[in-house]
């Protein structure tokens, strides 16, 4: 965001325990996306229970990368064109309705990875976003989000945390 917090940390505290990037989520990856200029950026160095064949990252992280900075890019975007407030406002939550990836090369660990997003399309409830993952220079990953603002139906019951998640 604008201030230098990263998009989910503007997530409403009650839809901020996504396991890929709910700020409120201990257990998980805790992704950060931000700004830049008019793409936006996540880095990542994936940890040793990620690993797939030793010494390469699990192809399921990489798509939840991909995922989770598709959904805070489009939270960031669709904030953006509704007007919301940054500062003073959670931003909207958006859920992926479609996520698409492309491995192009083995993704090694011991790497941060950089994960780089364009918004293609905002309209209405969805919003469109294209994405790369790398590691230095080489790109290993492509994927496409298709995301959309979380049905008022999502929004978790009363309740505690811990029962909500189960
Ligand atoms: C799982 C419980 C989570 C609890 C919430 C915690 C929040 C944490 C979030 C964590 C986030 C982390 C990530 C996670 O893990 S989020 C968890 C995984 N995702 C889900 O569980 C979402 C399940 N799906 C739904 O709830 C609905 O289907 C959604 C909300 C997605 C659409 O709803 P709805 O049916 O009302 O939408 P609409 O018909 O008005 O269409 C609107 C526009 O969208 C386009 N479209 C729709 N579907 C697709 C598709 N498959 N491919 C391409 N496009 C699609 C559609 O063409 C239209 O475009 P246009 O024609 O206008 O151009």
């Amino acid at each position: 965001m604008s201030d230098g917090r990263a998009f989910q940390d503007g997530y409403p505290e009650d839809v901020a325990h996504c396991y890929g990037c709910g700020r409120l989520n201990e257990a998980g990856i805790q992704l950060k996306s931000y700004w830049d200029g008019d793409e936006t950026v996540a880095r990542y160095t994936p940890r040793p229970e990620h690993t797939a064949i030793p010494g390469y990252v699990y192809g399921g992280l990489v798509a939840s990368l991909i995922d989770c900075h598709g959904t805070g890019s489009a939270a960031a975007a669709g904030s953006r064109v509704a007007g919301v407030d940054e500062a003073s406002e959670p931003l909207l939550r958006y859920v992926t309705a479609s996520l698409q990836v492309d491995y192009l090369a083995p993704t090694p660990m011991g790497v941060e990875l950089e994960v780089r997003g364009v918004i293609e399309q905002v309209k209405g409830r969805k919003v469109v976003v294209e994405e790369t993952v790398s590691a230095g220079d080489a790109v290993v990953a492509r994927g496409r989000v298709v995301a959309v603002q979380m049905p008022q139906t999502m929004t978790p019951a009363e309740g505690p945390v811990e029962t909500r998640l189960r």
